[in-house]
C-alpha cells in the first residue's frame, strides 16, 4: 500500500456534475484535499472567493502566469482558469491526496508534469441530459450554454487521454466509483 499522496485530476464537460460530485466526495472522503483554482470568471451567486475559486482580474491572472505561480492554466469559454502551484506541491509533499477539478487542456498539461497522476473523466449519461443539467442549473446565459455545449462535444473526444471514465448517472454511484478508483490506486504496486 502506497503512503505517498496521489494527484487526482477530475475533468468533464460543463454541467456534468463535477462540482456536485466533488462536494459529495468531501463528505465521503474528508481526508481528500481540494485544489482551489484561480479564475477571471465572474463569481456566480453564492460563490465565495478562496473557497470556490480565487477570483482575479485579467491583470492579476497574467501576473500569476508571469511569476510561474500556476502549475497549469487554460482559457475556457473566454476566461482564464489555473491551478496554484505551491498548494499542490506542498500537499503532495505532506503525503496527502489532492484532487484538481480542471478542464481537458489543463489536464493534459498536468499529465506531462505528473505522469503518475490519476486522470478521471466524468461523463454525462447522454448529451441531452448534459444540456438539461446545464440549463437547469440556471447560471449561464443562452450564448454561454451554447458555447459550453459545443466545447463539451470536443472534450468528450479527449476521454482517451484519461485513465478512467466515470458516468455521473447518479451522484452517490459516481462518488462510489471515484472512491473505489482512489482506494485501488493506493493498493497499486508501483516501481
Ligand atoms: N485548466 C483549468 N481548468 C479549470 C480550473 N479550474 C476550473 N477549471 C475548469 O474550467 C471549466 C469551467 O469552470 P466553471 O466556469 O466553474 O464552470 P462549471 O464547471 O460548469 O461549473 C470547468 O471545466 C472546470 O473544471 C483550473 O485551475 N485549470
Ligand atoms: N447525477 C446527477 N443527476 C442529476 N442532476 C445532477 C447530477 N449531478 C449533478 N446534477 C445537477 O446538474 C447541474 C450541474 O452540476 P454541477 O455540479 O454544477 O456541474 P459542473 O461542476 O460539472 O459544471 C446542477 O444543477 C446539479 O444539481
Amino acid at each position: 500500500m502506497s503512503t505517498k499522496g496521489l494527484l487526482i485530476v477530475l475533468s468533464g464537460p460543463s454541467g456534468v456534475g463535477k462540482g456536485t460530485v466533488c462536494s459529495a466526495l468531501r463528505t465521503r472522503m474528508p481526508e481528500l484535499i481540494y485544489s482551489v483554482s484561480a479564475t477571471t470568471r465572474q463569481p456566480r451567486l453564492g460563490e465565495v472567493d478562496g473557497t470556490n475559486y480565487f477570483f482575479k482580474d485579467r491583470e492579476q491572472f497574467l501576473s500569476m502566469i508571469e511569476h510561474d505561480q500556476l502549475l497549469e492554466y487554460a482559457e475556457y469559454v473566454g476566461n482564464y482558469y489555473g491551478t496554484p502551484r505551491d498548494f499542490v506541491e506542498e500537499t503532495l509533499a505532506k503525503g496527502k491526496d489532492i484532487i484538481l477539478e480542471i478542464e481537458v487542456q489543463g489536464a493534459l498539461k498536468v499529465k506531462e508534469k505528473f505522469p503518475d497522476g490519476i486522470f478521471i473523466f466524468l461523463t454525462p449519461p447522454s448529451l441531452d441530459e448534459l444540456k438539461d443539467r446545464i440549463v437547469g442549473r440556471g447560471t449561464e446565459s443562452q450564448a454561454v450554454i451554447d458555447h459550453r455545449m459545443s466545447v463539451a462535444v470536443d472534450e468528450l473526444d479527449l476521454i482517451r487521454h484519461y485513465d478512467y471514465a466515470v458516468v455521473n448517472d447518479e451522484i452517490n454511484q459516481a462518488c462510489k466509483r471515484i472512491e473505489s478508483i482512489i482506494i485501488a490506486e493506493h493498493c497499486k504496486v508501483r516501481a
